[in-house]
């Protein structure tokens, strides 16, 4: 089976700047991975790249088996599903959820005259269900709650049933139970054996869900450590990472990182 991403001696430059440097990477069909880096660290370049946003400056970049440069963007992209919060900022807020969903499988945001069959309304509602936000269909995304909006986004990212879901901070800015919530969901999600190939990027060792498989390091453009999760969040690892000394502990397939008191 061809790798859903493989990356080869990838780099991406700015302004002379290397926001990801040779940076060599594959993700497979089953696997769920946590990328966990600092501010700046190129986490969201990096998954630009894996979204066909942008091309690198040096290296390959192989997704679903296409090669980026000698493939139709247009058409790689609606097998990709993200979320992040530039693309909900271009959510608009007077747009009911129903159709926030459903008009991804047109690659538009919100209805217009498009005639969607009974699949598609059959599919959305069936992912509305999965993400617990079917009550709230006939409200406009404007009048939801931050952990709403989050469900919302990624039963949108789900309905063109892609073979790669990219989550960019999902539980950024949730309140506890909002993100326990979440996160409770993205676990049933990542364990889901018919869920398509996950990545998952976030600051906080406590939003990983469970069934997360495998867990990169990122820190200044450069990969620190790539690899099965329970081999890779390491006390020496993450405290290289972040810079700073670190304790890490896992329990019930969640985990948890605290500075070591001078
Ligand atoms: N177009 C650009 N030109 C120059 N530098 C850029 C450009 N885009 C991003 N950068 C820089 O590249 C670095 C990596 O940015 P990126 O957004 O990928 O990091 P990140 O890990 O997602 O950070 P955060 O956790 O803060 O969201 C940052 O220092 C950023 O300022």
């Amino acid at each position: 089976m061809a790798p859903v991403v493989d990356l080869a001696g990838v780099s991406v430059v700015r302004g002379g700047n290397a926001l990801l440097h040779n940076v060599d990477w594959r993700v497979d069909e089953s696997d769920r991975w946590v990328i966990i880096g600092p501010n700046g660290a190129g986490k969201t370049t990096l998954l630009q790249l894996i979204s066909a946003t942008i091309h690198p400056s040096a290296g390959t970049v192989t997704l679903l088996g296409e090669r980026m440069g000698a493939v139709d963007v247009f058409e790689l992209r609606p097998r990709i599903g993200m979320t992040s919060a530039a693309l909900a900022d271009r959510i608009p807020r007077a747009e009911s959820v129903g159709n926030v969903v459903i008009s991804a499988s047109y690659a538009v945001i919100g209805r217009w005259n498009e005639k969607y069959d009974v699949l598609d309304l059959k599919r959305a509602a069936f992912l509305m269900r999965q993400l617990q936000v079917e009550h709230l269909s006939k409200r406009t995304f404007g009048t939801l709650s931050e952990g709403e909006r989050k469900r919302v986004q990624i039963a949108r990212a789900l309905m063109t049933d892609p073979e790669l879901l990219l989550l960019d901070e999902p539980a950024a800015g949730l309140d506890l139970a909002g993100r326990e919530a979440l996160v409770d969901t993205l676990g049933d999600l990542a364990e889901d054996e018919s869920s398509p190939a996950l990545v998952l990027v976030t600051h906080h060792l406590e939003e990983i869900p469970r069934g997360i498989t495998h867990a990169m390091l990122l820190a200044e453009g450069g990969i620190v450590a790539a690899g099965p999760i329970h081999e890779i969040l390491t006390n020496d690892a993450l405290s290289a990472t972040f810079g700073l000394p670190l304790v890490v502990s896992t329990e019930a397939g969640r985990w948890t990182a605290r500075a070591v008191r001078r």
